[in-house]
């Protein structure tokens, strides 16, 4: 006999089985006696009372918790909350779900929208995968804009269902994401929870909407893998990833794929190429870098094959929040409704770069310059744990069809993250960033 936690909560959903003849027995005993009735109807009052001032407690609760994006989805105060901040403040404006709001990308893009009048709604799970106290400061940004940020994960499909209960979104910006090359060999379980399970779930919550939104997402340059033909073009084989990583961005161009096919969804997907600059992510190598050269420790540079340098088509963040905002306004319409397709919609894949890549020795050369102080370099071979030795985007195809053109090199991109590095940690650099 299965024991009796088996049989009240199943391992897999879809099993559940009701007795219904043993039940209403149960039931009939319970109800043999008018005293027992009595005490069934005081214990429904006793019920009813504390479930109202439940909710009661979380609409005011709510409305303290704004701040700290309370993980409570519901009540009239959130409600509220989501609707003002979908609110469209221009003529032909959209409204637009920027999923992993509080992550570097994420917190660029919806200033950017928010600011030329668009309705914007965050939503962001905080996860810890580095200093979640970046993320909240991020938040507090947003905030301040009166950009709305809920606090919940893209796998929960009932939060997604009530978000486009609340707002038609017209666009869907999704970033978020499980990013990091290099981690995927710790952690592969979370790339795929993110970056392939819950991406389903949003594009099943897109397709059913009606009207359904156009969505825009972002890949990675990483899905060019060991392709060795330079520049990379958006029709270069996507077929050899070198990282975990790199094959779940690459499930996605193919998932996004088939939802446009079946479903009409419009989809465009961003290949960004090494994002870099204010509000950045702690784990990558410019920021890491400068944080330990600043706390005078050591940073290990990895070096390819025949002692080649690595280098990295670092894009500033400036320009890729053109790239996605021109993908936004570009998009055009999906065109199924209520998860039925009525015509063709568009399919669109384009590199965001920038064009000139440089080596990992000259970023470190540059940032040195910027800290006035000396790197303690350790130089080490490229471990095979992910890494590509270099990337190069070709953007023609994103400079005809979003008139994308970056226009910040690195040098100059560089200065402007370390006078935020320092503005944002001050310089006692005692602070952990990761
Ligand atoms: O372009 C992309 O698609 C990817 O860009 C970055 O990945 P990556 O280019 O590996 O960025 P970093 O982790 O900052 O590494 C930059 C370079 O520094 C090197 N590096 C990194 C870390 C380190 O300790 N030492 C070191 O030499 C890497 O090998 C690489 O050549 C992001 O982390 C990915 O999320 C993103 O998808």
């Amino acid at each position: 006999m299965p024991p009796l936690e088996e049989e009240l909560f199943p391992s897999t959903p879809g099993k559940i089985k009701i007795h219904h003849h043993t039940m209403s027995r149960a039931i009939q005993r319970c109800f043999t006696s008018t005293s027992t009735m009595f005490l069934w109807a005081l214990f429904l009052i006793a019920l009813m009372a504390s479930y109202m001032s439940i909710q009661s407690f979380v609409d005011s609760g709510s409305r303290y918790l704004h701040h700290t994006n309370s993980r409570v989805h519901g009540g009239l105060v959130w409600e509220k909350q989501i609707r003002s901040s979908a609110q469209i403040r221009r003529s032909n404006g959209i409204s637009v779900l920027v999923t992993g709001a509080a992550g570097f990308v994420g917190t660029h893009v919806s200033l950017a929208l928010k600011k030329r009048g668009d309705g914007v709604v965050g939503l962001d799970n905080f996860n810890d995968y580095y200093d979640p106290s970046l993320k909240k400061a991020r938040c507090a940004l947003l905030d301040s804009h009166n950009i709305f940020v809920v606090d919940g994960d893209i796998n929960d499909q009932r939060l997604l269902a009530k978000l486009f209960d609340l707002v038609a979104f017209t666009h869907v910006m999704h970033l978020a994401a499980q990013a990091g090359v290099r981690y995927a060999m710790e952690n592969p379980h979370s790339y795929v929870h993110s970056n392939v399970a819950g991406l389903v779930t949003l594009l099943e919550q897109c397709k059913s909407a009606d009207p359904q939104p156009a969505i825009v997402w972002a890949s990675s340059s990483s899905v060019y893998g060991l392709n060795d033909k330079t520049p990379f073009s958006e029709s270069d084989r996507t077929d050899q990833p070198a990282s975990l990583y790199a094959a779940t961005k690459k499930a996605g161009e193919a998932i996004t794929h088939t939802y446009n096919h079946i479903y009409g969804l419009s989809i465009t997907g961003l290949r960004f190429f090494t994002v870099y600059g204010p509000w950045g992510r702690p784990d990558m190598a410019y920021f890491s870098f400068t944080r330990n050269i600043l706390q005078g420790k050591p940073i290990t540079v990895y070096r390819g094959k025949n002692r080649v340098d690595l280098a990295r088509d670092f894009t500033y963040i400036d320009d890729i929040v053109k790239g996605c905002v021109a993908s936004l306004d570009t998009s055009g319409k999906s065109t199924g409704s209520g998860g039925k397709k009525k015509g063709a919609a568009p399919y669109r894949i384009f590199n965001l770069g920038n064009t000139s890549p440089v080596t990992v020795p000259a970023l470190v050369s540059i940032l040195e310059k910027n800290l006035k102080k000396k790197a303690k370099k350790n130089v080490v071979e490229m471990p095979g744990n992910g890494d590509v030795p270099f990337t190069h985007a070709n953007i023609s195809l994103a400079q005809r069809e979003l008139g994308y053109k970056p226009t910040t090199d690195l040098p100059t991109g560089l200065r402007k993250f370390v006078k935020w590095y320092l503005s944002y940690y001050g310089y006692d650099h005692s602070l952990p960033v990761n």
